[in-house]
Order: C-alpha cells, then structure tokens, then sequence
C-alpha cells in the first residue's frame, strides 16, 4: 500500500472518537480526511508524545488508525492533528553509534538527534528491476556448516529459522562479530518483537566488536505496542537504503526477529476488525512480507546484504508466514531442535539448510560435490538411525558401517565453538577458512580420521586441530 496524495486542506483538526487499545478511530472535517499511510499526532498530555498511522477510511469523516506508542489513559475527545505526511525515519551519519526507536527517538540514554536532520519516509517502492544488481558471491563467514553448505550471499538475502531456544540470536551475534572483521560498510540492526534483555545483549556485543561507530540500532521489542513492532522494519530498512542510495556504501542489514513482524501485522489486522485467513494469519500476510522483504535490495552502486532470524512457531516449517518468507531468500539455514538436543551446535540442519549458490558456477565443482557428498552421507546414516536404534550397528553391512562412522564424524566436524558462547562453553570461538573446511570433509569422507575418536571432532575448527587433539588424547 503506498500513500494517497489526494490534495486537501492542511492542517487538519480532529479528535479521536474512539479507542480499542492500540486502535483510535478519529473524525476529521469532511474536506480533510487525512490519507491512507498518514501520521497523524495525538494531541494528549501522556506520558510521551502519540503518534498513529491511518490504516482505513470508515467513512467520509472518520479513519481508523494504528497507534506507534502506548495510547492507555487516552479519552475520546482528545484533539487529533493530520500532519500531511507519512511516518519518517531519521537518516544519516546522525544514526550511526545510536540505539533509536520507530520513530527516530533515541532509546540509548544519549543527546537528541539533530532537530534538523534528514528524515525519508518508512514507506517506499523498492528499487526497479533495472535499478538492480543481480550479482551474488559467496561470503566466507568462518562457520564450517554456513560456508559449505549454505553460503551467504554478498548482496543477497539469508536467514537463519528456528524454534524457540534453538540458537537463532546465538548465530546472529555471532555472524555480527564475523562480519566486524569481513565487512568494512554500515550496519543495521533492527530489534524486532524480541526481549529488551537480548537488545541490551547486542548493544555490548556491538560495542564489544568495535563496530558501534559504523552501526545503526532500531528497536521495537516485545514490550512495546503491536503498531511499534510492525514498522520498526520498514524504519531500519528506510536508514539501510539512504546509506545505499544517498552515500553509495554496503549496508549490512540484520533483523531479529522478522516472524515477530509478521505477529505484529496480524495482532493489527484483528484490531483493524479484519477477518483472519489461514492458521489466524492477517489475509494480507504475503503482500505484507513482500512488502519488507522486496525493499531488501541490492543495486548497482551498493550492495544490502541482509541477515535475518527467523521464529519458527512449534517447529512446524509448513506454518504459512515460515513458508511465505522461505520464498524470498538467497540461503536459508534451518536450525534442528534434535541437533541442539544433542549438543550439535551450531545446530544448523546440513540436509534442508540451502542457498542458491551453492551452484557448480558460483562455488566451484569442487565444492558442489563435496557438499552433496557430505549430504548423501549423512542423510544415509540418517535412514539407518531406526534400524540401529532396533537392531545394533552389528548388525548393519560393512559398507552401512563405515557409513555411519563417517557421517558421525563429519557431523561432528561440522561443529565449532563460537567467540559469543566462550563465557558458558569455556571453548574459544574459532573461525576457519573455507579451504581448510573443504579440505577437512574431503578428508574424512575418504576415512582419514576412521580410526580417531569421535570427540577429537567435536567443537575443534580444522582437521589439524583435531588431529592434534586426537594424538594428544592418546598420549593422555
Ligand atoms: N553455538 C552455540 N554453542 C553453545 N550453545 C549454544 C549455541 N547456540 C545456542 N546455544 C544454547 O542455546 C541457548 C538458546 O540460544 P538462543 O537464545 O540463540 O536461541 P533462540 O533460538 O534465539 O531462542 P528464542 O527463540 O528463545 O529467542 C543459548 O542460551 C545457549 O545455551
């Protein structure tokens, strides 16, 4: 939806006739019904200025609007002020090293961000066709599993699905601190629906990493009113493209969580009195997503490449807004609840995580094979997981053993200590280069390591480095 720019007089008076919780219903004069998408200023004595969004015309005099803030304690009669425009976001240097919320206001404690300052709309085409870049290549990112597996794109889109607790915001952190040292462009983080305590988190990490002066923080986290987490997207999204557009350089866009955006606009849709489609989705569920997800876009001069997490809801992949969002990506690394159950971690999925590039072209033949190879070995052992589970690995063939054997080494090989979980897990983080991965599965799938224990590759990062644990266990 785009806004209408029907000409009417400016400004505009009302007063707000009714209030649903986040919901204001607001009569305007019948020549000046503020348009669809407009921002329209709630003129109350709250504890902080109000603003909403106009999402439909009732009728001649009266629209329903979508509060940004928390509207309790607002009465009916209160006067309302069209303000001829829709929501904007601050652009800019000013937003670099900041913590802000949707509507640009700082949330980091610092000084206010110069009256003055450039501010786009949150609501903008995306870039044509034309204007586009269709290149992709690969980005390294030192995780063995991503790199092999389910590359991330330089320019593309990737994202990261999970249930709750599977290591979603663990990856994500951890991509942030990877990518401090491989990208040199701006980043922006947008908060989306997820605890305040996680925000904190990724403010020290970002710190921490040394690339807060380079990063632009928008937050609207779960405890902040439906309209907040539903246009917090559209605000970090709005920062992204000017740095793209206005100063030419690479964003790096990281949205945590993108399901709590999808739950943002149907908590809105059922307060808007629509009715529900599927599973109790908002009808406009796809267009919606496409909306946030085709904005995500790479042109010619500079490059977005974008991060996302994912919330699974029930660990059902079938859930429409998980499958919706599946079809707009370049990688998608699907997190296993059986894997972190195990202690797998990072518990990607080597079998349905996937990426585009993962293409003779683009990789390589050498690497497309290998990975195929990795994944024909361990989706065999997976097959035979219940026949051993009833009969014994004795029984299996000798061929089905060294099978087996191998698949469990290589998943275990696909492990790796992070740098974000060093505290809790007493491992430090390591980050290995994608030659040294390719060597390392090349190398167990022709049996290097049969003989070595299983837990020489648990959690260590090149083959050497199991290697040397293995002779070190013998020794011990
Ligand atoms: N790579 C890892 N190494 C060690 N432990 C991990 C790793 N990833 C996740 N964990 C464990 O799993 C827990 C949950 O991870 P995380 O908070 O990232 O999950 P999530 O999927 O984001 O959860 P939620 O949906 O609740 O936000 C962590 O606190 C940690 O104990």
């Amino acid at each position: 939806m785009q806004p209408s720019d029907a000409p009417r007089a400016v400004p505009s008076l009302g007063r707000v006739v009714a209030v649903h919780g986040s919901v204001l219903d607001l009569a305007f004069p019948k020549d000046a019904l503020p348009a669809l998408l407009e921002a329209v200023e709630i003129l109350w004595d709250g504890p902080e200025r109000l603003i909403a969004e106009v999402q439909l015309h009732l009728d001649p005099e009266t629209v329903r609007a979508i509060a940004l803030q928390a509207s309790s304690g607002l009465a009916r009669g209160v006067a309302a002020r069209a303000t001829g425009a829709p929501l904007t976001a601050p652009v800019g240097d000013a937003v670099l090293g900041r913590l802000i919320d949707v509507m640009g206001t700082p949330r980091d404690g610092g000084p206010d961000l110069p009256a003055d300052g450039p501010r786009l709309p949150i609501h903008r085409a995306p870039p044509s066709l034309s204007q586009r870049s269709p290149k992709r290549e690969p980005i390294a990112t030192g995780i063995k599993v991503i790199d092999l597996l389910a590359p991330l794109a330089r320019g593309g889109k990737g994202a990261m699905f999970g249930g709750a607790g599977v290591g979603k915001t663990v990856l994500v952190m951890e991509l942030i601190r990877k990518m401090a040292d491989l990208h040199s462009g701006i980043s922006v983080f947008a908060g989306i629906g997820e605890r305040s305590r996680e925000g904190q988190e990724l403010w020290e990490e970002t710190r921490a990493s040394g690339v807060l002066d380079r990063t632009a923080l928008v937050f609207g986290q779960m405890n902040e009113p439906p309209g907040a987490r539903w246009r917090v997207g559209l605000t970090a999204l709005t920062i992204a493209e000017h740095f793209r557009d206005a100063a030419k350089r690479d964003v790096l866009l990281l949205m945590d969580n993108v399901f709590r955006f999808v739950q943002a606009g149907a908590e809105v849709s059922g307060l808007l009195g629509r009715l529900p489609s599927r599973v109790g989705y908002q009808p406009t569920l796809a267009s919606e997503i496409a909306e946030l997800e085709e904005r995500i876009a790479s042109t010619e001069g500079a490059v977005v490449t974008a991060i996302q997490a994912v919330y699974v809801p029930a660990d059902d992949f079938t859930d429409p807004a998980v499958a919706e969002l599946f079809s707009h990506l370049d990688s998608s690394i699907v997190l296993s609840r059986a894997m972190a159950a195990e202690g797998l971690y990072p518990a990607i999925d080597p079998l349905t995580s996937t990426s585009s590039l993962l293409d003779p072209l683009v990789v390589g033949e050498e690497h497309y094979r290998l990975a195929e190879d990795v994944r024909r070995t361990i989706a065999h052992y997976r097959d035979l997981q219940d026949v051993i589970a009833l009969l014994g690995i004795e029984e299996l063939s000798a061929a089905d053993r060294l099978a087996v054997k191998r698949a469990r080494r290589l998943q275990r090989f696909l492990t790796q200590p992070f740098a974000v979980t060093e505290a809790f897990t007493g491992h430090s983080g390591v980050s290995v280069p994608l030659a040294d991965t390719l060597a390392g599965c090349r190398a167990i799938l022709d049996g290097v390591g049969d003989d070595w224990a299983e837990s020489s590759f648990f959690m260590t990062g090149t083959l050497d480095q199991a290697r040397a644990r293995e002779t070190e266990g013998k020794r011990g």
